[in-house]
């Protein structure tokens, strides 16, 4: 059980209206675009919905796209994901630190989206941000004990001397000593910052709050004390956490549940033991087993997520993970066996990739198909496309690529068309495929516990 402390009791208002365990925030269909003004050329886009068509200059960044989920009261949902896939941009959103584009942030059944004005002014009091530098956050030229004071000061809580009462009280409840608040900022080390950060964010006895990245600039051994501090802080004060972090052992040190971001879209989400030990998502799997083993003789069966994250300009159609995904799922118009699939899928991606030296049909047909081609026109595809890259083959005369016999008909390894052979098995592949036809979107058995899994991915169709 939640015990609220009285230094959390100032506002006589303590959340009681939302139970523990449920939803304290809702989350539906958030959208969260960027205008990007861009180049000339570069930012002319065709929107055939609306008149005129074309839209200039104007490239729209979808950071946050659709996401839907909630968090509950007294819990803490781990948000991770690469650098990059939109979890600042959704903690920010669901703050209204940013104006969403589309959709509801229902905080106690209130909708955010819509709120403005002192009536969101208000409902600042009840989330409250801690930013992953604790340097740049706290102003060098105020005492601790001032910038503990200030949110309260905005929020006209107290008066002089309740709010320095209250500031001393929380510098120790954060771990300080409370004799430091006549200090400045530079007195202290950068644990001890981000324990000022905690405090000042508690002084305004929030519900909610999210915490962007707060341990990632700290030492390894100062990370973990600051969570235990946050942990109890929690339990002390009764406090709901988004908990925003691209580190896996320190989402895995703080979570109840933890939801995955891929490019704009939460693509897993599940109790904390539920996703580590049963991952669903090749994403999820991808990142767990790109966590660093200190056992160097088994670092080569670390899983290295290949290529770059796409632009989130325009992103990838259906999946959005699907362009980088081991587990992409063959069309069902070729019916290729599981190898066949397999092979095929190897040789896309190597040649998209250009990870090989092209060498005669005959070879690369043994290095990625074991001498042995998928059958039907799964196969007559490959064929095509180990043509235009094969160093033995007629592309001149097969009329495939002009390019290549433009210098007299010498066909060589400079003349192999990498293009064509990628855009074939991408256009006949990759696109066919259900991954880049619809979003994914499933409820899986858990493993553990009883929670519910989502997780993203048609391999649970
Ligand atoms: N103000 C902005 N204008 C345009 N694009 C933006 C803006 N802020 C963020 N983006 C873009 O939105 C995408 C998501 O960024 P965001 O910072 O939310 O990701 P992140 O997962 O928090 O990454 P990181 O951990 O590196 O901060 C990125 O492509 C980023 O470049």
């Amino acid at each position: 059980m939640t015990a609220v402390s009285d230094v959390g009791r100032i506002t006589g208002e303590t959340a009681t209206d939302v139970v523990e365990g449920e939803p304290l925030l809702e989350v539906d269909g958030l959208k969260k675009y960027f205008a990007q003004e861009s180049g000339l050329l570069s930012g002319v886009s065709i929107d055939t919905s609306q008149f005129p068509p074309i839209d200039v200059g104007r490239e729209r960044v979808k950071a946050v796209d659709d996401v839907s989920f909630d968090v509950r009261r007294g819990e803490t949902l781990g948000l991770v994901g690469e650098s990059g896939c939109g979890k600042s941009t959704l903690g920010r959103t669901i703050l209204r630190l940013l104006e969403p584009t589309d959709g509801t942030i229902a905080f106690k059944g209130e909708d955010l989206a819509e709120m403005s004005g002192e009536a969101l002014r208000e409902k600042r009091a009840e989330m409250q941000m801690i930013f992953q530098d604790p340097q740049a956050s706290l102003d060098p030229r105020m005492t601790v004990g001032r910038i503990i004071e200030e949110p309260m000061r905005a929020h006209d809580m107290l008066d002089d001397e309740g709010r320095e009462a209250r500031a001393k009280e929380l510098l120790e409840k954060v771990g300080l000593d409370p004799h430091h608040y006549e200090r400045h900022p530079h007195a202290f080390s950068g644990g001890q910052r981000q324990r000022v950060n905690l405090a000042r964010a508690l002084s305004v006895d929030p519900d909610f709050v999210v915490c962007d990245e707060p341990v990632s600039a700290l030492d390894v051994s100062i990370q973990a004390q600051v969570l235990n501090t946050m942990d109890q802080l929690q339990d002390e004060f009764g406090l709901t956490y988004l908990f925003i972090a691209h580190d896996l052992s320190v989402i895995r040190h703080i979570s109840d549940r933890v939801a995955v971001m891929y490019l704009g879209n939460i693509v897993e989400l599940a109790d904390k033991e539920e996703l580590f030990e049963n991952p669903q998502h090749p994403y999820t799997e991808a990142l767990l087993e790109s966590i660093p083993i200190p056992d160097p003789r088994k670092r080569n069966a670390r899983g290295v997520l290949e290529g770059e994250v796409p632009s989130p300009v325009n992103p990838p159609s259906g999946c959005r993970f699907r362009t980088r995904c081991p587990r992409l799922i063959a069309p069902e118009r070729y019916a290729l066996t599981d190898e066949e699939w397999a092979h095929t899928r190897a040789f896309m991606r190597a040649v998209k990739r250009r990870t090989f030296e092209p060498t005669a049909a005959a070879d690369l047909e043994r290095e990625f198909f074991d001498g042995d081609l998928p059958s039907g026109e799964a196969g007559e595809i490959v064929a095509d496309a180990i043509e235009s890259i094969a160093t033995d083959s007629e592309r001149g005369a097969a009329g495939g690529t002009a390019s290549a016999a433009a210098d007299g008909g010498e066909v060589g390894a400079d003349a192999v068309d990498w293009e064509t052979a990628t855009d074939l098995l991408l256009e006949s592949f990759a696109e066919r495929s259900i991954c880049a036809r619809e979003r994914p979107a499933y409820e899986v058995d858990p493993a553990y516990g009883s929670g519910t899994h989502y997780a993203a991915c048609h391999l649970h169709r």
